[in-house]
């Protein structure tokens, strides 16, 4: 099972456990739906309280509409029942008509300004989630799956504004309908209006059952969609490797299983939704029934003052409250489905980040002054420290290379150093001051870095230096890709994307678009990880010249493998496992005939 997996099932079994523990305490509403609910009322909803306000009252009007509507029957027919005035039934449908009217407009109205009103909350929250996960450290975006944040910003944010604007407005509006329209039926016949109820509590009953099981589901499907996304990304990210390597069986079976794992979810959850209307039909027949024969016996009886215009009106006004309580059974099931959805976008506010700027921190410093590591512990996890009381020293202005076997710690040193992660003991320093005492932006502006994974986007090449500096002027781009010999394949590729993750580049071409950026930017601090280890040796001899002439006065530190490419550096550190095993000049590191010259007399031996 990959890390991946690992991660995605042990997310499936916490919000498992968690709904476990919700079904055992509150079915419908539990604290933390309570607490989720009046976060996002405070926070986006509340400043438009009086937009709200009018909402509420249009839907009010709807209501009264209604109500007015079974009165007016009730009038109407007595008109045609006992006076037979033409003239009075005109007036009855001609007010019947205007009410109509009246709930027309409002129908137009009470949509439109609620999908304004979700529509804002949802993009102020899609502003601060966005704004949110910036602030979050590299170490939350490499335990989660891309796939789960992009369902969180671009699906369940817009399920939830659909929530809100439609389906919650229209439960509110079924609510003041059924009101509105019980409170005339019980003013007109209390007792037949207190039988028919009676099955109510059934309802309630069947709604909470089915809403439990839907949660469940619900945020399984949320979890397989999550999968889903995630799968298809690595898939098309890994699409070089898949087919090279005659995957795509593999890849189709994954993918294959996660929709397989969907659809079933999908079907599970409609199964449910599924019980409630022929719930609710059941009791719609029952409490016919009972209108008919107990109100037919009612009017039949002396001793009641029920007429058959009475009853009729009666049964209208039921049939009226019928497809706003079959609506309101399904708002309840849907909203199950959102509280899960709210609660999977708040848990990403509920992660906090660590890197964050001292109380007092400080944004001036001298980066051109010596990077020290000073006794410096650390590890990713408790269970695999890397470094123990490491020390060393970037003399600043000067080049210092880091060299070691894969995986000896070489890319971590330089993530201390532009603070990707915090150290657990010791300190690292830059002109003498702590970089967790520096302001986060201070500090990162203070480097040019050419990472190992170099990042390119889908614009032309031109755009793709610029975009350290966005402030840069033509000629200075132009300069910095003539610096690595890329402007002639500038000039010929023009305003042409590159394609996503410049996968219409080579990787030598990338990685000189890495170093263009790096002279660019051009900041104090040089951080070179693997910077020209793509590049062959004719091209690798130009732009090393280059970036020498770059290093100069800067303080450089460079990462690399192929040792001949550090010999010139002033200093060298020879990284094993987490340890610094020996340092020195080329030279002497020749002198003492330990790793580095194994390393480098095998590298020589082997390249020729
Ligand atoms: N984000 C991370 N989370 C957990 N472990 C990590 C992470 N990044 C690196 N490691 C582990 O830390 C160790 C050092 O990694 P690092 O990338 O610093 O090595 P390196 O010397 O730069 O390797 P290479 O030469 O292959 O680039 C490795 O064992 C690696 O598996």
């Amino acid at each position: 099972m990959s890390k991946d997996d690992h991660s995605a099932s042990a997310q499936a079994d916490t919000t498992r456990a968690a709904l476990h523990k919700r079904k055992e305490r509150a079915p419908l509403f539990n604290d933390q739906d309570k607490d989720n609910i009046s976060w996002f009322w405070n926070k986006y909803l509340k400043e438009r309280t009086p937009w709200l306000g009018l909402v509420m009252v249009m839907i009010l009007i709807q209501g009264f509409a209604y109500q007015q509507f079974i009165s007016l029957t009730e009038s109407g027919l007595r008109v045609i029942f006992d006076d037979g005035s033409v003239s009075g039934l005109i007036k009855v449908c001609g007010m019947v008509l205007a009410i109509f009217s009246v709930r027309a407009v409002m129908s137009y109205w009470v949509p439109r300004l609620s999908a304004w009103l979700a529509s804002n909350a949802v993009f102020k929250m899609r502003r601060d989630l966005i704004d949110h996960m910036m602030t979050l450290d590299l170490a939350f975006f490499e335990r989660t799956k891309s796939g789960d944040i992009i369902l969180r910003l671009v699906n369940q944010a817009q399920d939830l504004s659909g929530f809100i604007g439609q389906t919650t407005v229209n439960a509110v509006r079924d609510t003041v309908t059924i009101i509105a329209v019980s409170g005339y039926l019980i003013w007109k016949n209390p007792l037949l209006f207190m039988l028919v109820i009676i099955v109510m509590p059934t309802i309630t009953i069947v709604v909470r059952r089915i809403s439990q099981g839907i949660k469940g589901t619900q945020a399984n499907a949320e979890n397989a969609m999550g999968n889903y996304m995630s799968g298809i990304e690595e898939m098309t990210n890994g699409m070089r490797t898949v087919k090279i390597s005659n995957q795509e069986p593999v890849e189709k079976a994954r993918l294959n299983k996660a929709t397989g794992e969907i659809r079933d979810l999908t079907i599970r959850l409609q199964k449910l939704q599924a019980m409630m209307s022929p719930t609710v039909d059941i009791l719609a027949a029952i409490i016919y029934v009972l209108i008919i024969g107990v109100g037919g016996y009612m009017a039949l009886s002396p001793s009641f003052e029920m007429d058959g215009a009475g009853i009729i009106g009666f049964m209208i006004g039921m049939a009226l409250i019928f497809d706003p309580a079959r609506r309101l059974t399904a708002f309840f099931v849907s909203m199950q489905a959102s509280l899960i959805i709210l609660d999977s976008l708040r848990s990403l506010y509920r992660e906090v980040p660590t890197i964050t700027n001292a109380p007092e921190a400080k944004e001036v410093f001298d980066p051109t002054g010596d990077i020290i590591l000073d006794e410096v512990t650390f590890q990713y996890s408790e269970k695999h420290p890397l470094f123990r009381n490491v020390n060393m020293t970037f003399e600043g202005g000067k080049v210092t290379a880091i060299v070691g076997a894969t995986g000896s710690g070489k890319t971590s040193v330089l993530s201390l150093i532009a603070r990707l992660y915090d150290v657990s003991e010791g300190f690292v320093t830059i002109g003498g001051t702590a970089v967790k005492d520096l302001r986060i932006d201070k500090l990162r502006q203070s480097f040019s870095v050419v990472a190992q994974d170099i990042v390119i986007f889908n614009s032309s090449i031109y755009e793709n230096i610029k975009y350290v500096r966005p402030d840069a002027t033509d000629e200075e781009i132009w300069r910095a890709a003539e610096l690595v010999g890329i402007d002639q394949l500038m000039r010929d590729r023009g305003d042409a994307p590159l394609g996503p993750k410049g996968s219409q580049l080579s990787g030598g071409q990338k990685q000189r678009i890495a170093i263009a950026r790096a002279f660019l930017r051009s900041a104090p601090i040089l951080l070179l990880d693997e910077a020209t280890s793509a590049l062959d040796q004719r091209t690798e001899e130009r732009v090393r010249g280059a970036i020498q002439e770059l290093s100069k006065d800067k303080t450089t530190i460079m990462v690399a493998h192929r040792l001949s490419t550090v010999t010139h550096a002033d200093h060298i550190y020879v990284l094993d496992e987490g340890t610094v095993v020996e340092e020195g000049t080329h030279a002497q590191l020749m002198e003492q005939e330990g790793l580095y010259a194994a390393m480098f007399n095998a590298q020589r031996s082997s390249y020729g």
